[in-house]
């Protein structure tokens, strides 16, 4: 069984978010979507965990919508922000409540009352906000920064995450209490990789949906395309799939798209796999080597390096395209998973700034390249473009 849902359109989401769907067609996605559909009944808050790029906030929407609260949808990313921000941005604060308040404003939770509030990347919120947190979500009621009044709310509370978040409160990263509060109903989303049966639908759904966009009628995928992408592990999930589609759209010559048109990170060719993009679109007898680079036989990591060093003076020599933007690609890739996909650590271990990583990791369909921090629900006011700078 399929499902394709469309998720309804907020008539002040930017354009980008609007008439998102849902492609859902292997069972355990189905099965994930059925208890997604029973959590969205309860009023419980819901922890959603996943990878990046798995579709974490499109289920947070489509559980809001299946919980038919009429209030507004509002994604929040709590790594966007410092402390001191986030705390003003999500609780709200009076006028002169710190320097550069000059007026009253109403903080996201205000912002999604009778609906449901969105917060990405939970594990990023700081400790004091935690406790906070906490306080907001047992009484039911928000007081603004520079305020004594409570105002009663009526908001929903999804969270997601990328990291392991027991982990982090065994760390004593995340509270305890807030941790079993958020996790009263837990969804866990699979990797791309873990649910094959969803790529062709989704690689078909991306290219209807960039196909539409330009006007143009659908292009195949050629079946040796598709082999490619079923066999390809998909490191950066359902947004790497998104991007692969959208350049293979604008590079494909033909009435349909090629093995050559893909260009997938070696990251991902996983065992078994039949290869494709820059490392095998056209194999010649030492492509195995090359993009292999057989590093798992590699006894230091200083044999690791002159394999490799080795496999890309082969590419070199066969005048290979795009060669530095795949080795940045996979240098990034495996620096940001290493790191957890926390882009502090990520920029620690590579030695580069934290603009840097962020927009590496934009370049290479790690996080949205719109970056956007808040979307629907919000009232148009243009601060999404405020928040969209800081997203994580
Ligand atoms: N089941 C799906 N059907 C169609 N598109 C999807 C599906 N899941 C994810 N997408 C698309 O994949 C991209 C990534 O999804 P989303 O932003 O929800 O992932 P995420 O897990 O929240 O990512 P992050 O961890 O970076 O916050 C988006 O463009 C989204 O529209």
């Amino acid at each position: 069984m399929e499902r394709v849902l469309t998720l309804p359109q907020s008539p002040s989401a930017p354009l980008s978010i609007r008439a998102k769907a849902l492609v859902f067609h292997d069972p355990a996605s189905l099965q994930l979507l059925a208890q997604v559909e029973r959590v969205a009944c309860s009023d419980a808050t819901a922890l959603i965990i996943g990878e990046t790029g798995t579709g974490k906030e499109l289920v947070a929407r489509h559980l809001h919508h299946c919980s038919g609260r009429h209030g507004p949808f509002v994604a929040v990313n709590c790594g966007a922000f410092s402390e001191s921000l986030i705390d003003a941005e999500l609780f709200g604060h009076e006028s002169g409540a710190y320097t550069g308040a000059t007026g009253a404003r109403a903080g996201w939770f205000e912002a999604a009352n009778g609906g449901t509030l969105f917060l990405d990347e939970i594990g990023d919120l700081p400790l004091a906000l935690q406790v906070k947190l906490l306080r907001v979500l047992q009484e039911r009621q928000v007081v603004r920064l520079g305020s004594r009044k409570a105002i009663p709310l009526d908001v929903r509370l999804v969270a997601a995450t990328n990291i392991d978040l027991a982990r982090a409160v065994e760390a004593q990263h995340f509270r305890a209490d807030l941790y079993y509060r958020l996790s009263v109903a837990t969804l866990v989303l699979p990797a791309l990789r873990q649910r094959p049966g969803d790529i062709l639908p989704l690689a078909q759904h991306f290219i209807h949906q960039y196909c539409q966009r330009q006007g143009r009628p659908d292009v195949p995928l050629s079946p040796a395309a598709a082999t490619a992408l079923v066999h390809y592990s998909w490191p950066g999930n359902i947004r790497e799939l998104e991007n692969v589609i959208h350049y293979a759209l604008i590079v494909a010559r033909g009435a349909q798209v090629e093995l050559d048109d893909l260009r997938m990170s070696p990251l991902g060719q996983g065992a078994g796999a039949v290869g494709s993009g820059w490392i095998a679109a056209d194999a010649g007898p030492h492509d195995a080597r090359a993009g292999g680079a057989d590093l798992a036989t590699a006894s230091t990591a200083a044999d690791a390096l002159q394999r490799l060093a080795d496999a890309f003076r082969d590419l070199l020599d066969d005048g290979r395209p795009a060669l530095y933007e795949a080795v940045e690609a996979a240098l990034i890739r495996t620096a940001f998973a290493h790191a957890q996909s926390n882009q502090v650590q990520t920029a620690r271990e590579l030695g580069v700034t934290r603009n840097t990583v962020r927009t590496l990791l934009k370049r290479h369909g790690l996080i949205p390249q719109n970056g956007a921090g808040v979307v629907s629900g919000w009232p148009d006011t243009g601060r999404h473009e405020d928040r969209a700078a800081g997203w994580r």
